[in-house]
C-alpha cells in the first residue's frame, strides 16, 4: 500500500518489469481521494453521505456521484451511455496505472473546472425531455441557453461559443443536420461537444440514423429520457469524458504550437528511431522536412555517428533518460553540427518505451562549425548564437527572442527561406550549392537594384569616352578631394513679377507650331527660337490646357501661367543643355506618352497633371554641373543633401519652395489636404526617379512587372494580358517613373536633327564642366569629355548601347510607340557613319548641322 502523490490517498503498488513501483487503481470506494485528474476517489470525504445527497453543487460531488452511478445507475437500455461510463472508468484506471517515469503531468488548457460550462439546448418544441435536461444542467451549474430555431441556435452559438450543444433531433421539420454542420463550420467549434437527442427506436431500428447524425458532426447520440437523474448522469459523463477530451485536444494543439515556436530542436521517434515528429526549429536548422522524414531513421537522415545512437539507445531501451553530445549532419551540405542532446523514453501503451523524445539545445551548437555554413538563415541564427562577446548569454537570448517575436517579415526573409529549401533539395551537388550560396549572398545585399558598372566594363568597351560617360552617370558621387569655392545660381529669378499685360497673347507662328505639340517630331528648337528662349511657358500652357490641368487641380489658368513663368525663370538659360528648353522637351515627350491609349487607361486626371508638372520642373535650378561636381566642390547643395541625390533632391525641393512661396503661383492651393499630399508625392517621386544612379533599379522594377511573358503576353498589343499588372498604385508609380525617365533621355529617339542638337548641347555642357574642374583643380569627373579630343559620335553610340536601347525597348513594349525605336536605330547608324567619317568634335558636328541636317534648327544653333 502506498499513497497518491497528489492527495495522499491510499493506493496499491505493484512491482513492474523495471523494478519500478507502479500504482494500481483502488477499487474500494471508501479509499477514494479527491485529487481530480490522476487520482480517483477521496480519503477524506464520506462517500455514503455524498451518494445520498440530492444536490451536486461541487466538482467534488460530481466526481463522487460519477463513481456511484457507475455502479448503480446505468440505464440498461442506453448502450451508448453505459459504454461511455465504462470507458470513463477504464481511462481513469489507465491514468493511474500507467503513470511511469516518462509520464508528464499537465494541466488542461480547458474551461473546466474554473468557469461555468455553457450549454445550448436546441429543442424545436420544449417538452419534458428538455425540462429534465434543463433541470439537470441547472443542478450541475451549467450556464444554460435555449433556442427553438436553427438560426436562433446558430446566432446563440456564435455569440457565446458553448462548450456543449444538445440538439433535439426527434422533431420532424427541424433540419438538425444543417444546424450541426453550420456549427461545425464556425471557427473554434472543434472544441465543442454536440449531442443529438434521439428516440429509443432510432437504436432499435437500424444504425443508419445514428451514423448519419455522427457524420453531420454530432459527437454522439443520447436516448430521450425524462428522468432527471439519468440526465444528471449523462451531463456528468459528458463533462468528464467528452469535454475533457476536447480540452486535451486543445492542450495538444497548444503544446504543438509551443514546440513549433521554441528554439530548441525537438524530434520524436518510435522505438526503432524512425521519425514521427519534428518541430519547426528542427526543419529550419537541419534542412529537413517533416513529411520527407516520416518513416526514415535518425541514422539515415540526421545523426552522423551511429555509435552515439547505440550509446543513447542502450539507455532509452531500458526506459532511462540519456543526455550527451550528438553529431548531426545537415542533409544537403553534409555539414556537421555538434549539439547537446537530451533523450527521453516515452510509452504510449504499456510500460516499454514506444517512443523517444530527443531535444537538441541550440545554445550548445558547436560554434566551430559555424564557418562552414555560408550566408543562410541557418548561419545567421547560428552566427547569432556565437555572440559570446556580449558576455551575458541571458541577455543575448532574450534580445534574440524579442527580435524573433516581432511581427515582421520582409520578402527577402521568405526568399532566403525558399532558397534554403532549394539548397536542401539539390543534394550533394557542390557546384550547385555554391551557386545557390552566391545567389543568397547577393540577395542579402541591401541595395538589390543599385547597379554598379560591371568590373569588366572597361574591357567590354574599348572607348574611354563611353566608359567615362556611363560611369559618371551610374555611379554615386565620389568623395570630395579638393575644397573649392562653389558657384551658386542667383535666386533673384525665383521672385515672381506679375505680367502687366495679363495672359500672354500667342503669336500666330507659335500657335501654328504648337498645333503639332503632341507629335513626336515636334520641333522644340524652333519653339525656343520663336519664344526667345521661353518655350516652357508657351508649350506648358498649351499642354496644361490640352490635359485640362486647371480642372484636375481646381486651379485657374492665370495661376498655371504664373507658375510656368516662375519655373521657367528658374532654369538657367546659360546652360547649354539643362535649361528650360530641355524642361519643355521633357514635358512634350511626357505629353506624347500620356496621349497613348495604354497610358490613358491607367492615368487619373491628377496623375496626368502631376506628370506634366514634374516633367516641367524636373531639372529646376540645374547648375549645369553634375552632382559629382557639386560634391567635389563642396557646394552647399551637396552639403545640404549629404552628397546623396543632390541635384534631384534640389529640383524637387525647389519646385515646392517656389510653388508654395507665392499664392499667385500656387497651383495646389485649391486642393484638399489629401489630394495635395498625393500630388506632392507624385511630383517628388517622379523628379527623384530621374536620378541616373538609380537607372537600372527603376528599369529592372518596371521590366519585372510589365515586361515578363505573363504580363505583356507573347504578342505586344494583346490587351487582355497587357492590362493585368497595372491596376495597383505601386505599379502605376513604376509606369510614371519610367515615363519621366524615358522623357528625360528621349533625345536619342527623336528625329536626327533634334537628336544631334541635343547631343551637341550635352557635350558642350560636359566640356564646360571639365574646363571648370581643371580650372579649379577639382577631380575631373569625365576626363574624356574634353573639347580637344572627345568623340561625340562615340559618346552617343555608348549612351545608346548602355542606357537607351534596353530602356526604350521595354518602354515601347509597354506603350507601343515603334517610332521611338525606329528613330533610335536610324540615329545610331548615322552616329556610326559620323564616327567613321571622323566627324567627332563639336566643330565637326556644328558643320554637319549647318550642311546636311535640316536648316530649321540652324538659327537656334547660331543663337547658342
Ligand atoms: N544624348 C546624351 N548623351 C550623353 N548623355 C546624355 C544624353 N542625354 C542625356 N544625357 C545624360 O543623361 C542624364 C539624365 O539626367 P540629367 O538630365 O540630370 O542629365 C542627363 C545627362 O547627363
Amino acid at each position: 500500500m502506498s499513497n497518491c502523490e497528489h492527495c495522499g490517498s491510499p493506493i496499491l503498488l505493484n512491482k513492474d518489469n523495471f523494478g519500478v513501483s507502479t500504482p494500481l487503481y483502488e477499487t474500494d470506494e471508501s479509499s477514494s481521494s479527491n485529487c481530480g485528474w490522476f487520482c480517483f476517489g477521496s480519503k477524506k470525504s464520506d462517500p455514503t453521505k455524498r451518494s445520498k445527497s440530492p444536490e451536486f453543487p461541487t466538482e467534488l460531488r460530481e466526481a463522487r456521484y460519477q463513481r456511484r452511478t457507475i455502479q448503480f445507475e446505468i440505464d440498461p437500455n442506453s448502450t451508448v451511455f453505459s459504454r461511455r461510463l465504462h470507458s470513463t472508468v477504464s481511462s481513469s484506471i489507465l491514468k493511474v496505472s500507467k503513470r511511469g517515469p516518462n509520464e508528464t503531468k499537465y494541466g488542461l488548457i480547458s474551461p473546466t473546472p474554473k468557469h461555468h460550462l455553457k450549454l445550448l439546448l436546441v429543442f424545436a418544441h420544449p417538452d419534458p425531455v428538455c425540462d429534465s435536461l434543463s433541470k439537470a444542467a441547472d443542478k450541475l451549474g451549467f450556464e444554460i441557453t435555449t433556442s427553438n430555431t436553427n438560426i436562433g441556435a446558430l446566432d446563440e452559438y456564435q455569440a457565446k461559443s458553448h462548450d456543449l450543444v444538445i440538439v433535439d433531433t426527434r422533431a420532424k421539420n427541424f433540419d438538425n443536420d444543417l444546424l450541426c454542420r453550420s456549427i461545425r463550420n464556425t471557427k473554434g467549434s472543434q472544441h465543442t461537444v454536440i449531442i443529438a437527442i434521439v428516440r429509443k427506436s432510432a437504436f432499435e431500428r437500424d444504425d443508419v440514423t445514428i451514423a448519419s447524425l455522427l457524420e453531420s458532426g454530432f459527437n454522439r447520440c443520447l436516448i430521450e429520457t425524462t428522468n432527471v437523474l439519468v440526465c444528471v448522469n449523462e451531463l456528468i459523463v459528458l463533462k468528464h469524458c467528452d469535454l475533457r477530451t476536447m480540452a486535451q485536444h486543445a492542450t495538444c494543439q497548444a503544446m504543438y504550437t509551443a514546440l513549433d515556436k521554441c528554439r530548441d530542436l525537438v524530434i520524436v521517434t518510435d522505438d526503432s528511431y524512425k521519425f514521427q515528429y519534428m518541430n519547426a526549429a528542427c526543419e529550419r536548422q537541419l534542412g529537413l522536412r517533416q513529411e520527407d522524414t516520416i518513416g526514415k531513421t535518425l541514422q539515415e537522415q540526421l545523426v552522423y555517428d551511429t555509435v552515439q545512437i547505440n550509446t543513447m539507445g542502450s539507455s532509452l531501451l531500458r526506459a532511462r533518460e540519456w543526455s550527451g553530445p550528438m553529431t548531426l549532419k545537415r542533409k544537403s551540405t553534409q555539414e556537421t553540427i555538434v549539439s547537446n542532446c537530451r533523450a527521453v523514453p516515452f510509452s504510449c501503451a504499456g510500460r516499454m518505451p514506444t517512443h523517444f523524445i530527443l531535444v537538441f539545445d541550440t545554445n550548445s551548437i558547436d560554434p566551430s562549425n559555424l564557418s562552414q555554413s555560408r550566408g543562410s538563415i541557418h548561419s545567421i541564427r547560428r552566427g547569432s548564437t556565437d555572440v559570446r562577446s556580449i558576455g551575458s548569454d541571458y541577455l543575448r537570448r532574450t534580445s534574440l527572442a524579442k527580435l524573433n517575436a516581432l511581427p515582421l517579415e520582409a520578402p527577402i526573409t521568405k526568399i532566403v527561406g525558399l532558397i534554403d529549401q532549394i539548397r536542401e533539395n539539390v543534394g550533394s551537388n557542390g557546384q550547385l550549392v555554391q551557386l545557390i550560396d552566391k545567389v543568397e549572398d547577393i540577395l542579402k545585399g541591401s541595395e538589390l537594384y543599385v547597379s554598379h558598372v560591371k568590373e569588366d566594363f572597361r574591357m567590354k568597351t574599348d572607348e574611354p569616352v563611353v566608359s567615362d560617360l556611363i560611369t559618371a552617370l551610374l555611379s554615386k558621387a565620389p568623395q570630395p578631394t579638393v575644397t573649392a569655392s562653389s558657384r551658386r545660381s542667383s535666386n533673384d529669378s525665383s521672385v515672381f513679377r506679375p505680367s502687366r499685360t495679363g495672359l500672354i497673347k500667342v503669336p500666330a507662328a507659335i500657335r501654328d507650331l504648337l498645333d503639332t505639340a503632341l507629335m513626336w517630331e515636334f520641333d522644340i528648337f524652333k519653339l525656343e527660337d520663336l519664344t526667345r528662349k521661353r518655350p516652357l511657358q508657351h508649350l506648358g500652357m498649351n499642354l496644361f490646357n490640352h490635359f485640362d490641368v486647371c480642372g484636375a487641380l481646381n486651379c485657374d489658368e492665370r495661376t498655371l501661367s504664373n507658375w510656368l513663368t516662375v519655373i521657367e525663370a528658374n532654369y538657367h538659360a546659360e546652360n547649354s543643355y539643362h535649361n528650360s528648353t530641355h524642361a519643355a522637351d521633357v514635358m512634350q515627350a511626357t505629353a506624347g506618352f500620356l496621349e497613348k491609349e495604354r497610358m490613358k487607361s491607367i492615368m487619373e486626371p491628377l496623375d496626368e497633371a502631376t506628370s506634366l508638372i514634374a516633367a516641367a520642373a524636373h531639372d529646376l535650378d540645374h547648375p549645369g554641373k553634375s552632382s559629382a561636381f557639386l560634391t567635389n566642390s563642396n557646394n552647399p547643395l551637396a552639403i545640404l543633401y549629404n552628397d546623396v541625390t543632390v541635384l534631384e533632391s534640389h529640383h524637387a525641393a525647389m519646385t515646392f519652395k517656389l510653388t508654395l512661396g507665392d499664392e499667385r503661383v500656387n497651383i495646389f492651393k485649391n486642393l484638399d489636404r489629401d489630394t495635395y499630399k498625393l500630388a506632392r508625392h507624385n511630383v517628388i517621386d517622379m523628379i527623384l526617379a530621374t536620378e541616373m544612379t538609380k537607372h537600372f533599379e527603376h528599369l529592372a522594377k518596371f521590366v519585372n512587372v510589365f515586361c515578363t511573358r505573363s504580363s505583356v503576353g507573347s504578342e505586344i498589343g494583346d490587351q487582355s494580358e497587357d492590362y493585368a499588372p497595372i491596376l495597383t498604385a505601386e505599379n502605376t508609380t513604376l509606369v510614371k517613373r519610367m515615363m519621366i525617365k524615358c522623357s528625360d533621355v528621349s533625345n536619342p529617339t527623336r528625329p536626327l536633327r533634334l537628336c544631334v542638337e541635343w547631343a551637341r548641347r550635352i557635350a558642350e555642357e560636359y566640356f564646360q564642366q571639365t574646363d571648370d574642374e581643371k580650372a579649379r583643380g577639382l577631380p575631373v569627373v569625365m576626363p574624356m569629355f574634353d573639347r580637344q579630343c572627345c568623340s561625340i559620335p562615340k559618346s552617343q553610340i555608348g549612351f545608346v548601347d548602355y542606357i537607351i536601347n534596353d530602356m526604350f525597348e521595354a518602354w515601347n513594349a509597354f506603350i507601343d510607340m515603334p517610332e521611338l525605336l525606329t528613330y533610335m536605330r536610324q540615329n545610331y547608324i548615322r552616329w556610326k557613319e559620323f564616327d567613321e567619317q571622323n566627324h567627332t568634335t563639336l566643330n565637326d558636328i556644328q558643320k554637319l548641322q549647318a550642311t546636311i541636317l535640316a536648316p530649321s534648327i540652324t538659327s537656334s544653333i547660331k543663337s547658342d
